[in-house]
């Protein structure tokens, strides 16, 4: 997957208080003429490459029906390639990407994922853990996906709003587009080393499309490649009391039987190396849970640990 989008100057982007982090469609331009996909099969860090080296792909100035469209071909062969176990038409791997950090043992920041229910706690947490981590004098940036800076950010959040329709699928693609082109900016980032927490990741794509009813394994498939997060912190919360919640309702997949799904999902994703934190205690407490763990995996990666692709193996 060769050139895929522009870094946006806003990458890091952290929301302030009294910012929801969601925007108003009118406040945005929808589609902007730089929303293109290439289909090429180069690895992630020729992406990196023809990005930084401003090369753009012919690929680029398209319609967003087209992006769409080229996204979900090349996502489709990569499915289909998956399924039937053959091999795998990006040239990397688990072992490709560590010989491409082969300095494994620099220092670099540490990539730190929040995920969860909507409305369990996941941004004010970010918050706290981002104040956290910077008076302890780390270098460190709060993301959040979606990035709904970008254009196809901004098609993301028209579509959570209920402001326009898309197909599940398409939608699907158009999160993980909004990952990937975030990319080389993460890995540039972790290898200069600053911290990155990120409010949902990948994991949150797969969950609430695979409780819609889409394959679990055709929602991973466009996600593989991306950078493996060394922490994945979920804050656990039943889905009723996370509706208890201010704003609960405002988008799309507010809704409690849609949300027991998405709990499902997570249940099914989860491994040993998540960590599990009782998102239902006072906002302090939810911290001090965090802090620790936290504050090790930063040490951890300071020490130098070679970064890794999301579900390679
Ligand atoms: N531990 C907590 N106890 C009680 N209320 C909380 C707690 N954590 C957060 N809240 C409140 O719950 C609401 C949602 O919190 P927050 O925005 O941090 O969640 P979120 O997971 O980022 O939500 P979303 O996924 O919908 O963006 C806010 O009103 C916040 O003040
Ligand atoms: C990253 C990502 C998110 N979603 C869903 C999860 C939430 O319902 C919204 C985002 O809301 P937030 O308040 O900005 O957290 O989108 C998804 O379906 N797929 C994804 O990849």
């Amino acid at each position: 997957m060769g050139t895929w989008l522009n870094e946006s100057p806003s990458a890091s982007y952290m929301r302030l208080p009294g910012d929801s982090g969601r925007f108003q469609t009118s406040e945005v331009q929808l589609f902007g003429s730089d929303c293109g996909f290439s289909t090429s099969t180069q690895p992630p860090s020729a992406s990196k490459r023809s990005v930084s080296n401003g090369v753009q792909s012919p690929a680029r100035h398209c319609t967003p029906r087209q992006s769409i469209r080229k996204f979900a071909t090349a996502a489709v062969r990569l499915s289909t390639s998956f399924r039937y176990g053959l091999k795998f038409p990006f040239k990397c791997s688990s072992r490709q990407i560590h010989m491409e950090n082969n300095h494994s043992s620099d220092p670099r920041g540490a990539l730190i994922v929040l995920e969860g229910l909507d409305r369990c706690g996941k941004t004010s947490q970010s918050s706290r853990l981002l104040s956290y981590l910077e008076e302890l004098g780390h270098a460190v940036e709060s993301w959040r996906f979606p990035d709904r800076t970008t254009n196809v950010g901004q098609m993301i959040s028209s579509y959570l709003a209920n402001k326009s329709h898309l197909d599940d699928h398409t939608i699907h693609l158009l999160f993980s587009a909004n990952r990937w082109e975030k990319r080389s900016l993460m890995e540039s980032k972790l290898k200069s080393g600053t911290t990155l927490i990120i409010d949902r990741y990948s994991y949150s794509g797969v969950a609430f499309s695979s409780a819609k009813g889409l394959d679990m394994e055709w929602c991973k498939a466009p996600e593989i490649g991306l950078l493996a997060p060394d922490l994945v912190l979920y804050l656990d919360i039943s889905p009723e009391k996370a509706a208890e919640r201010g704003g609960y309702g405002e988008e799309r997949y507010e809704q409690l039987e849609f949300q027991e799904k998405v709990a499902e999902s997570y249940k099914t994703l989860r491994d040993a190396s998540w960590k599990n934190i009782d998102a239902t205690l006072p906002i302090e407490d939810v911290e001090k849970q965090l802090r620790e763990t936290v504050l090790n995996c930063v040490e951890t990666c300071g020490k130098g640990k070679p970064l890794s692709g999301l579900w390679l193996s």
